[in-house]
């Protein structure tokens, strides 16, 4: 049995099977169910198209009143539809009109989960056709708010939970999930969700919101992303006394425990899945981010969004904000409110950037740019106490204690908030910024908007107008002394979807930082003239498939230059190639 099991799993068909396993009168019993005694073992195998009640249930191929006449007979739907056929626009119009009747945003979040898992095809139709209306939904700022009532809210798995239960058997688990076929694996351990701290295996919310946008604004097929929580426990003494907790309650495993299973879980992911399924750390706490990123970063397809994607999308923005502000990026001062694995990233992108157009050690350039943490700017004599992260920014200078202060000191061009910590951008500081700059570029870039540096409505009021603003999550646009100023959103949303699909169509088997520029670079060239009249440093949302085909050219030709692309021959055209791979949510036909 356990042999006839592995061919049909392996694909052999019923036909091709061992005439042993049919029983007299010619009846078969392939599964070993009618031959096993009542005290013995049978499995619960299915091997089947599905069809009727069990098509309607499977979210992958449901579609609801739009199955046509035909299909309702060839796959045995009749009467289990009531008689009217829609269409998929009809639904979405639907969809849409009951969506926008809910005033409570986690109502919506509810309302789209469960289209998701009703009926995949129209849940990112109505994300890709909506996607600036529905984005603050699935993702920040409302996805948060989701991961601190997920305990409550939870119905069934979006994703696979690894914890330290699973120790020793990673590779069984990851066997479990219905899909072979890997391309992109986002994985959390919960420590810092968004701006929001440690929520442990609540942090769920976060692989599924970044995979649903792989989905719908990168075009990966849903079928191929996995989104993984790694469960060590938690410090987050709420959730450890919430009765209605998911994950294991007990504080969190470190040091060599906690290395042990993400090192069994990495192994195990090459072993199942290749060397070419992209895994993208999120949300891990910066004492462990950096040092995954330095371990994996030689020996796996790995990519962590919050350094490596938020510095690709900063940088971008920055680029396309020199048009209004004026200057080389060289000609700028940077200085950020925090210097975690956000700030740092950055920061040291930013260096690279300078270093490559000026021909200059990322040494020297390093010097342009200023980070603050919990303790002040970070200088020289606090070098031997800092992270290993922090010390390439410890210039020289006397201690400053606060960001108001380190404003005045610094005079910089580019105000950064990257600190989780909100309305650290004080009406004071603002109005610094204001006095020394004749555009101050200010990037609030924390999520989710609770946790935001400032606002909208601050950074243009306390500049008189002269502000280029962009932040983490969106800000409605803004309306000051009769011009209507439109905020751009500087969220890695905007690279991590077209940097992967990069990395899936060329094959790619590592990350370079030349590959970050080259998302950056791409993205930066989208904004038009038009964007830029209206303050946008970012082109909008709702071209982001075109933008992130574009990202995904320009990331997959530089991955083929640094021969690191194992998709051979190169195509052509990189652009149409892209487009051509992404999944449209269109329903199919059903023969
Ligand atoms: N827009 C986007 O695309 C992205 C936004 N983010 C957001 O950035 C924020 C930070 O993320 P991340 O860098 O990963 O977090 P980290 O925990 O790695 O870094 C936070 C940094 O902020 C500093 N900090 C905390 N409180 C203060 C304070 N009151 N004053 C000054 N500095 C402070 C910390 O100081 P210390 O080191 O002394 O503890 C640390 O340096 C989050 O809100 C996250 O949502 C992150 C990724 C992408
Ligand atoms: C956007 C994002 O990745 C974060 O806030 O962590
Ligand atoms: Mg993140």
């Amino acid at each position: 049995m356990e042999n006839t099991m592995k061919e049909m799993r392996d694909g052999a068909s019923v036909l091709d099977m061992d005439p042993k396993s049919t029983v007299g009168g010619g009846v078969e019993d392939v599964y070993g169910e009618d031959r096993a005694s009542e005290d013995q073992f049978v499995t619960p195998w299915t091997f089947s198209v599905a069809s009727g009640y069990s098509l309607l249930r499977d979210p992958r191929h449901n579609k609801g009143l739009a199955f046509t006449e035909r299909e309702r007979d060839t796959h045995y739907l009749r009467g289990l539809l009531p008689p009217a056929v829609l269409s998929q626009e009809l639904q979405e119009k639907k969809l849409m009109n009951s969506i926008r009747q809910y005033q409570v945003p986690l109502q919506k979040y509810s309302a789209l989960m469960e289209l998701e898992e009703r009926n995949e095809r129209l849940f990112y139709k109505l994300l890709i056709d909506h996607v600036e209306e529905l984005l603050p939904i699935v993702y920040t700022p409302t996805v948060g708010e989701a991961c601190q009532k997920y305990g409550s809210l939870f119905k069934r798995p979006q994703g696979l939970y690894i914890s330290l239960k699973e120790k020793g058997k990673i590779l069984e688990v990851l066997r479990n999930w219905p899909e072979r076929s890997i391309q992109v694996i986002v994985v959390t351990d919960g420590e810092r969700i968004l701006g929001l701290g440690d929520l442990g295996c609540q942090g769920m919310g976060i692989p599924v919101g970044k995979l649903s946008l792989y989905t719908a604004l990168g075009g990966l097929r849903p079928s191929a992303c996995l989104p993984i929580t790694i469960d060590v426990g938690t410090n987050n003494e709420q959730l450890l006394k919430d009765e209605f907790y998911i994950g294991l309650r007990q504080r969190r495993a470190t040091g060599q425990e906690y290395y042990e299973l993400l090192h069994e879980f990495m192994s195990a992911v090459k072993q199942n899945y290749g060397e070419k399924v992209v895994i993208q750390f999120e949300d891990f706490a910066n004492h462990n981010a950096f040092e995954l990123l330095a371990k994996y970063g030689t020996t796996h397809l790995v990519f962590n969004d919050d350094i490596q994607g938020t510095a690709s999308v900063v940088l971008a923005g920055v680029v396309a904000a020199l048009k209004l502000i004026g200057g080389k990026l060289a000609d700028h001062s940077f200085l950020f409110l925090g210097a975690g694995e956000a700030g740092t990233g950055i920061a040291e992108l930013i260096a690279l950037e300078m270093s490559k157009q000026t021909k200059s050690p990322v040494e020297e350039t390093r010097k342009k740019i200023w980070l603050v943490d919990s303790k002040g700017l970070i200088v020289s004599s606090r070098k031997d106490s800092l992270q290993n992260f922090k010390k390439p920014w410890a210039h020289e200078h006397e201690p400053v204690n606060n960001l108001l202060d380190a404003v005045k000191a610094i005079k910089p061009t580019v105000l950064i908030g990257s600190s989780g910590v909100g309305r650290t951008f004080t009406k004071e500081v603002i109005e610094a910024m204001a006095s020394f700059n004749e555009k101050p570029l200010i990037m609030a870039l924390s999520n989710p908007t609770s946790q935001s540096e400032c606002t909208a409505e601050e950074a243009y009021t306390g500049t008189q107008g002269r502000a280029i603003f962009a932040s983490g999550s969106p800000f409605d646009p803004f309306e000051y002394n009769g011009k209507v100023f439109i905020p751009g959103q500087s969220n890695n949303a905007y690279i991590f979807p077209g940097f992967g699909l990069g990395l899936v169509i060329s094959g790619a088997i590592r990350v370079h930082d030349d590959m970050l520029l080259a998302a950056s670079e791409a993205l930066a060239g989208q904004v038009t003239k038009e964007n830029f009249d209206k303050g946008m440093i970012y082109p909008p949302l709702s071209n982001i498939r075109k933008i992130s085909a574009e990202i995904a050219a320009n990331v997959a030709a530089k991955a083929y230059e640094l021969g690191l692309a194992t998709r051979l021959p190169r195509p052509a055209n990189l652009v149409k190639y892209a487009e051509s791979c992404m999944y449209t949510p269109v329903y199919r036909t059903y023969r």
